[in-house]
């Protein structure tokens, strides 16, 4: 099964939210958990319960697990397995993208079935060039699993790189876009691109392809509202509408009412 079909499987079954697992220092506190590797299982474990049965995808933040050293990483190690387990599909956000030769390295960690960190998808940045993603690409589609990769970022900061114009008028952004919508009309993998639900998808010159997935981030807490999602993405896009703060606010015990009430809002 490709990437595509199980992210349509996903949706269908359980709507558009993908839960975000971002133990930050300060939700560690809120929760009650030690800031640390323990503490950042503790809350990741938590969330793929309460989201089991709830929603389709979720995205750990691997920056956040990262920040306690190797520990840090176990303790991701035992979240992506449990998501996994759940029949969630997970996608890891680490946010990786080097030279063609080290992204197989990559793909190597996060892409291949039975490693360690193995999930279903990974964020990756084309800004090494969208070609030195292939191999990571091809490695991915071997297992039936993709990558998301930035095109139009939901931070304020990125819009200077991604309006940015090649010589044919072409956002930098809407090149990384048909790139990927490209490779997909080759493949059907589902590779997805992030387009933030904070920006202006249009003056990005961003279309919506259905067989391009659409992560996007920036419900919640950084502004967007469940409720837009319609007004903000044609209706025949693949759209996860992601959030990781807002859902995480009110601790262990909230965590199930916030993901039930933000998807009460998204089928609004
Ligand atoms: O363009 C992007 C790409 C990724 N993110 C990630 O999504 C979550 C957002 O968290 P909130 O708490 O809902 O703001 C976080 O892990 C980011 O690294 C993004 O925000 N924008």
């Amino acid at each position: 099964m490709t990437l595509l079909e199980r992210l349509r499987g996903a949706v269908a079954a359980h709507g558009a939210l993908c839960a975000g697992i971002d133990p930050h220092p300060a939700l560690l506190d809120a929760w009650g958990l030690g800031r640390d590797a323990d503490g950042a299982e503790r809350l990741g474990r938590a969330v793929v319960e309460a989201a089991a049965g709830r929603v389709g995808v979720v995205k750990p933040q691997v920056a956040l697990f990262e920040a306690f050293g190797a520990a840090g990483l176990g303790a991701l190690e035992r979240v992506l397995a449990d998501a996994r387990a759940a029949g969630l599909v997970v996608i890891a956000d680490a946010k990786r993208g080097d030279i063609g030769s080290t992204n197989a390295g990559y793909a190597e960690a996060w892409l291949t079935p039975g490693s360690p960190l193995e999930a279903d998808a990974l964020t990756v940045s084309p800004y090494l060039g969208v070609g030195a993603l292939d191999g990571l690409l091809e490695a991915a589609e071997r297992a039936g699993k993709g990558a998301f990769v930035l095109a139009a970022t939901s931070n304020p900061e990125a819009a200077a790189l991604q309006l940015a114009r090649h010589a044919d008028g072409r956002t930098v952004a809407q090149g990384v876009a048909e790139a990927v919508a490209a490779r997909n009309a080759e493949t059907r993998a589902g590779h997805g691109i992030v387009v933030g639900a904070t920006i202006d998808r249009a003056a990005f010159g961003i279309a919506s392809d259905p067989a391009t997935p659409i992560l996007a981030p920036g419900f919640g807490a950084q502004g967007a509202r469940f409720a837009d999602l319609g007004a903000l993405f044609p209706a025949e896009a693949l759209v996860l509408a992601s959030a990781s703060r807002s859902l995480l606010a009110h601790g262990a015990a909230g965590v199930a009412g916030a993901i039930d009430a933000a998807q009460r809002e998204l089928a609004a």
